[in-house]
């Protein structure tokens, strides 16, 4: 059918048994309306069919690919992608996945293999009209013709002569498709842009770092013009209010991410969420959760638009899990801070949040460099810094999910710690387009850990974990049948009770997960599918810190469960 924005606006109601967005529904709450299996039948939840895809060869510095993505469900048709960003159509209606088409972009391997910061990762496409939009690592937006598989055009949006990559599935809104952009590693000035998907032709690029004259430069206090390598990417998918019309976008790290002394200044708007008109790009506000930051504790993740009664007033809130360690609550009307809550077991870069603003408790507006607590951040007089959560965050980029029912949030959690080594960027000097750029690097030195932590919305307070022995590198799926999702990275694939997060089902797919699950109905009968095949950024930068997951093999396999 033709995906319009009205359809768009109502499939999360209108059409359950579709998956039509990345994230869902615009809200990003990841909650389906599907009831099918539920909590007490989900024990019975058996394999219904498997498809093999490509995308795992080697590329650059990339041992293999993995698979990260979110499929797309439209009336019995699915559409998936690999890390190289082919894209494949299933029809999935009888009960099996049969190949429709494959679009392969021809991905320069070589290239973006070798200037991607953290894997060959391609998160999914976009539906509109009667095409299928989709992004590939070495920077363009494709657009490809639903029935026939062949491409309508495509568009160079992302700069590869200074190494921005494209790893994020588009949004979605008002006929335009809305792009974030990777390379923070490289030094690029990240953006978000909006492309017009009648012609290919950008409408607005909205810069995350502030150019002279623009309102937040200021917070870049050096004086050799570190904002033009300052990072800000924006690797993953948004969410967007229809009714307040605002865009929801989360910025990266600053650049470089481990010499703060480069870059004195709040460094705005890296770490922030930015609310964005769609019509312009303009951004109506901005809330910057670790401002300075010499962690890599990057705000990338999806902002979650929820309704709930906090202090005992109804709110429109964006629920964002950063890489930091806290979940928040803003406000997305004004941007104000609710509240914050500690999600993983152990934060040492900070004693806590500020009840009122939000804002770590040692963060001092008055110095340029932030120090926080005290050997945690790497510096030039002091190099080696170790904190928690490591620099792979508290939780990475997979997506949180969210059930009104129960008003709790799901998040996937990596419990870690490392070592975060200073090297100091020389002005003028240090940087080469499509060199490293970050001022240092991590270094792993204990098991990392993860767990689903689930909290109460309401109170921001956790209201249960289920601990897992590794990270959790793939995301959350909540739905109506009281059951909640995950995959592990060393296979297995959880159903879990959402109240108590209890594990009622397990599966191991024989290689490991690095996706979420998603859910979708044909012919009256409910199916879960997750892409399976480990890659991400776990390859290079996490091995030492999860011993066992070595022996796991890479694979490139899509499973499909069901009663
Ligand atoms: O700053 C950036 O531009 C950037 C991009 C990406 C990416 O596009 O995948 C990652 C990161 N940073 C990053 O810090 C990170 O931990 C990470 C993990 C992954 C992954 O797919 O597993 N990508 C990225
Ligand atoms: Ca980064």
């Amino acid at each position: 059918g033709d995906i319009t924005q009205d359809r768009l606006l109502k499939a999360p109601d209108a059409e359950p048994q579709n998956w039509l967005h990345h994230h869902q529904s615009y809200s990003g709450q990841r909650h389906s309306k599907l009831d099918q299996i539920n909590a007490s039948n989900i024990k019975d939840m058996k394999v219904a069919w498997t498809f093999a895809l490509g995308g795992i060869e080697k590329g650059g510095i990339w041992p293999h690919g993995g698979l990260e993505g979110t499929p797309i469900v439209e009336d019995g048709m699915m559409y998936v992608t690999d890390g190289w960003g082919s894209v494949y159509k299933l029809d999935v209606r009888d009960g099996s996945g049969k190949l429709v088409w494959k679009m392969d972009p021809k991905t320069d391997k070589e290239w973006s293999g070798a200037v991607a910061c953290c894997g060959v990762n391609n998160r999914g496409v976009a539906l509109w009209r009667d095409k299928v939009v989709s992004h590939t690592l070495d920077g363009r937006l494709i657009a490809t013709d639903k029935e026939t598989g062949e491409v309508a055009w495509e568009s160079k949006i992302a700069d590869p002569g200074v190494a921005e990559t494209i790893t994020g599935a588009p949004l979605i809104v008002k006929d335009m498709a809305i792009t974030g952009v990777g390379g923070a590693e490289y030094g690029i000035r990240g953006w978000i842009a909006a492309t017009d998907l009648n012609d290919g032709k950008e409408v607005w690029r909205r810069h995350t770092i502030p150019a002279p004259g623009e309102p937040g430069h200021d917070t870049w206090k050096d004086d050799y013009e570190a904002w033009k390598t300052g990072g800000g990417s924006t690797w993953v998918t948004g969410t967007y209010d229809p009714e307040l019309d605002v865009i929801y976008w989360g910025v990266g790290n600053p650049g470089p991410d481990w010499d703060s002394q480069y870059r004195p200044g709040d460094n705005l708007y890296t770490n922030s969420a930015l609310a964005l008109d769609p019509a312009t790009g303009q951004i109506k506000w901005h809330y910057q959760y670790t401002p300075n930051d010499p962690y890599d504790y990057d705000a990338v993740s999806e902002h979650v638009l929820v309704e709930e009664t906090i202090r005992g007033a109804p709110r429109k809130l964006a629920l964002h899990a950063n890489r930091n360690g806290f979940g928040y609550a803003l406000d997305r009307e004004s941007g104000d801070f609710m509240w914050g809550a500690k999600f993983v077991e152990k934060v040492t870069w900070t004693p806590g949040l500020d009840e009122k603003t939000g804002k770590p408790l040692n963060y001092d507006p008055s110095t340029q460099v932030q120090q926080y607590a005290e050997g945690t951040a790497p510096s030039r007089e002091n190099p080696v810094g170790t904190s928690c959560p490591g620099n792979m965050g508290g939780k990475n980029w997979p997506p949180t999910a969210y059930n009104p029912q129960l008003k709790l949030w799901y998040i996937p959690v990596i419990e870690s710690c490392n070592q975060m080594i200073n090297e100091e960027i020389i002005p003028g000097e240090s940087y080469q387009p499509r060199e490293w750029f970050t001022g240092g690097g991590p270094r792993q030195h204990e098991q990392i850990h993860g767990s689903v932590t689930a909290i109460d919305v309401t109170t921001g307070e956790v209201a249960g974990k289920f601990k897992t022995h590794y990270p959790l590198l793939g995301g959350m799926l909540s739905t109506a049948g009281g059951v909640v999702l995950t995959g592990h990275p060393s296979g297995e694939i959880y159903g879990l009770d959402a109240k108590t997060l209890e594990p009622l089902w397990t599966f191991n797919t024989g290689s490991g997960v690095n996706a979420p699950p998603m859910t979708y109905s044909v012919n009256g009968k409910q199916y879960v599918a997750i892409l399976v095949g480990l890659g991400g950024a776990w390859p290079k930068w996490f091995v030492d810190g999860t011993k066992g997951l070595e022996k796991v093999q890479p694979s490139s396999m899509l499973y499909v469960f069901s009663l």
